[in-house]
């Protein structure tokens, strides 16, 4: 402005008046030119300051946008290294005929670029999550084997105890046993019980006073008679077996045992033995208790194998045989007596025992007479052998069981029997008297004992000459019609309680040499 003002003075120095408004229109004029120069200064200023800041922020731009281009140049590179990372991975993919290149925006690059980096961040998080998971599995793994070698150890030491144990109470078992077959030995190897038959009539002739004594009463007199067991007529089928249960048991541990039934006729002797079929007797109970105890021993088999034979009129006849009727004969080797070509029949279970006993009992001499219905006109006799291998020791051992269900002892005038009945009786009373003679020589220690008397004491000769453990029973009526008779079979009884048979053996041999010596 102040340029502007000097030039003035010097353009109009002369001419005053005319030149005045000439100088005045000029100023004027030049006014108005300064100001649309002011004007336009103005505008440029402001276009130049403007200017400047659009330089400003297109440098800005431009900077930005040359890092953007920077950052994208870098994705596609790494988008590409990917890529072509991928592709080297990726199986050889057969030349296209035409390639045609996509064309790519540069935003697509740039998301491709970004969904790779997420891609690549979220592969390594996956690989480092995975890594940790895979490394926690493996130490869980660790643990779990160590708790399962510490588990496998335990099981290992409790088998040791459980085996440890199982051998303890064998030898227990064991040790007991044979305490118990001492204590039978110190009781004595023959045992006598009595047994009362049900009253048939109102009088009776028996009082019974403690568990081993009975009193018979004969016209005021009383007679005490002392056994190792009295069993009232109130007494049960399974308490009398019960009775008999230690004995029969030891059958299984190589022992010879006898059981015999003594009595007057129709005194309950095959009651008592075979029993009914809804209440067996000891013969049925006995089988089939042996049958169980076979069954639950571990590491032993045994085999059980039953004949059966009655002695009719001192003959002995095969009831199991398939053509009944051969009379067979006794065989003694030694010590041992047999009878050849018996049948014997192996039982498993206790529907065999049945048939057996059915099928013999088929074959039985019965006959009615005055004093029993269904008299046993012979000796029964079932013999039970039990032969066992154990698998552990190697040892085979060999029991019989013998059980002998006698014929009634009966007084003739009594029974009035007559022909082949009368013809039985004799041979009967023969063969028990030939026992009671056996019995009284055994109570005296003879130095003959006579055996040979009858085939019924030839045949139950091992059972009495003191290698078995023998049972008797003595089974007697109440009624006061057989006091006579009850009298004589509780002497009987207690002659044998007399008798001591010496300690009874053990049949045991190595399995190899299984021929056992009786
Ligand atoms: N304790 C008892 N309880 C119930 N009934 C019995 C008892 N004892 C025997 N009897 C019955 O008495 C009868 C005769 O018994 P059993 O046939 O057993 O005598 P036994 O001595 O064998 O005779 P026998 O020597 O003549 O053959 C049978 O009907 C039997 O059922």
């Amino acid at each position: 402005m102040k340029r502007i003002k000097s030039c003035k003075t010097q353009l109009f120095p002369f001419r005053q008046d005319g030149a005045l408004l000439e100088r005045d229109r000029v100023i004027e004029d030049l006014k108005q030119k300064l100001r649309t120069k002011e004007k336009e200064v103005d505008t440029l200023f402001h276009r130049n300051s403007y200017l400047a800041r659009e330089v400003r922020y297109l440098t800005d731009v431009v900077q930005h946008l040359n890092q953007k281009l920077a950052e994208l140049e870098a994705d596609q590179q790494e988008a590409r290294e990917k890529i072509r990372s991928l592709l080297n991975h990726r199986p050889p993919v057969p030349p296209a005929r035409t390639i045609i290149k996509p064309s790519v925006e540069p935003s697509q690059l740039r998301q491709v670029s970004s969904l790779t980096h997420e891609l690549n961040v979220s592969n390594k998080q996956l690989r480092s999550t995975v890594g940790q998971a895979m490394t926690d599995m493996k130490n869980q793994l660790e643990e779990l084997k160590g708790a399962v070698g510490k588990l496998a150890q335990v099981e290992q030491e409790a088998a040791g105890e459980v085996e440890e144990l199982r051998s303890l109470y064998r030898r227990e078992a064991v040790e007991r046993k044979s305490l118990y077959n001492k204590l039978l030995e110190l009781q004595g190897n023959i045992r006598v019980f009595c047994r009362c038959r049900k009253s048939s009539a109102s009088g009776s002739c028996l009082e019974k006073t403690d568990d081993q004594e009975v009193v018979v009463v004969q016209k005021g007199n009383k007679k005490k008679f002392q056994f190792d067991k009295v069993y009232p007529q109130s007494s049960t089928q399974e308490e009398v077996f019960a009775g008999t249960l230690p004995v029969i048991t030891s059958c299984v541990d190589g022992y010879n045992v006898c059981i015999l039934a003594y009595g007057q006729t129709g005194s309950g002797k095959t009651y008592t033995m075979m029993g009914s079929k809804e209440n067996p007797g000891v013969n049925i109970r006995s089988i089939r208790e042996l049958l169980r105890i076979c069954a639950e021993k571990e590491k032993v088999s045994y085999t059980l194998k039953i004949s059966m034979l009655e002695i009719y009129n001192d003959s002995l006849n095969d009831l199991l045989s398939k053509s009944p009727g051969t009379a067979l004969d006794i065989r003694v080797q030694g010590k041992s007596v047999s009878v050849p070509g018996l049948t014997q029949i192996q039982v498993k279970t206790e529907s065999d025992i049945l048939n057996v006993m059915e099928t013999g009992e088929k074959n039985r001499k019965i006959a009615s007479t005055k004093m029993n219905i269904q008299s046993s006109r012979s000796h029964l006799v079932v013999a039970l052998e039990v032969e066992g291998s154990d698998e552990v020791s190697g040892l085979t051992s060999r029991g019989t069981l013998t059980l002998c269900d006698l014929a009634g002892s009966e007084r003739i005038s009594k029974t009035e029997a007559e022909g082949q009945r009368l013809v039985e009786a004799a041979a009967i009373n023969k063969s028990l008297t030939a026992l009671g003679q056996v019995f009284s020589a055994l109570k005296c220690n003879a130095l003959h004992i006579p055996f040979r008397n009858s085939k019924l004491t030839h045949l139950l000769q091992p059972c009495l000459s003191g290698d078995a453990k023998c049972c008797v029973f003595v089974n007697v009526s109440p009624d006061e019609k057989d006091t006579v008779e009850t009298l004589s079979t509780l002497q009987f009884g207690s002659t044998i309680r007399q008798v001591s048979l010496g300690k009874a053996t053990q049949n045991i041999v190595p399995a190899k040499n299984n021929k056992t010596a009786k």
